[in-house]
């Protein structure tokens, strides 16, 4: 009986996700980038949004520019808090489960030969931004493919804190970007410079990025 239960909800879920991917990968291969409202699974979003509240106090560091050596703290560009994400609590594994879904199903329709991802949380209180960007330049990154998902309830254009996507280096406009609850946004990470404006009140989500392996030689490109 258990065992048919879970089935079963394995399978509607597989089902939805399935739908969501095509949709996904679809706009990807017609325009480079995916917006998609309301699109992560409800649960999802809600026990990512508990855990995020959950670790704040204490995990969140303020965002830098780059990892590790490279790692830059610049606040002109961005202030921002941010926790990577690991495997352990289970809101993390899931997220990280329905990550690697979602990248086994881009590599078998576009094959974009993701390898990895890394992804963390962000906190942008009353008044943070991160301003005009590219997660990935051109030739060099590994970077390929930026996903954020966002866990605002009621948040309206009122409240700030929008992301802007501009469709290319030139672009001025952009398309702006509501932070709301469950809402998806995928894009090319070396084609489509963004900023997020300041935010008026807390703003929370995950930004993550799929790579692909760049491993030469003797040198192995560590997944995070
Ligand atoms: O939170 C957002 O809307 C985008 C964040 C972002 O661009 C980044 O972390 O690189
Ligand atoms: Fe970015």
């Amino acid at each position: 009986m258990v065992a048919v239960n879970h089935l079963a909800s394995d399978g509607a879920n597989s089902s939805y996700d399935e739908t969501l991917f095509s949709l996904i990968a679809q706009d990807l291969e017609q325009k480079g980038y995916s917006i998609r409202l309301g699109a992560l699974p409800e649960p999802l979003a809600q026990s990512l949004l508990t855990h995020q509240l959950s670790i704040e106090a204490e995990a969140f560091k303020s965002a830098g520019i780059g990892r590790g050596e490279k790692y830059l703290q610049n606040e002109f560009v961005r202030t921002d808090e941010i926790c990577w994400i690991t495997e352990g609590a289970t809101p993390a594994n899931q997220w990280l489960d329905w990550t690697a879904r979602l990248q086994d199903y881009l590599n078998r329709r576009l094959f974009l030969g993701l390898f990895s991802f890394e992804s963390h949380f962000a906190h942008y209180g009353p008044g943070d931004y991160y301003k005009r960007h590219c997660d990935a330049f051109k030739g060099e990154a590994n970077r390929v493919l930026s996903v954020v998902a966002y866990f605002n309830s009621g948040w309206t254009s009122a409240d700030g804190g929008e992301l802007v996507l501009y469709m290319n280096e030139q672009d001025k406009q952009g398309l702006k970007i509501v932070p709301l609850l469950g809402s998806l946004v995928i894009f090319l990470s070396e084609e489509f410079p963004h900023e997020v404006l300041p935010a008026k009140r807390d703003r929370r989500s995950i930004a993550g990025w799929f790579r692909v392996n760049t491993s030469v030689a003797n040198k192995v490109d560590p997944p995070v």
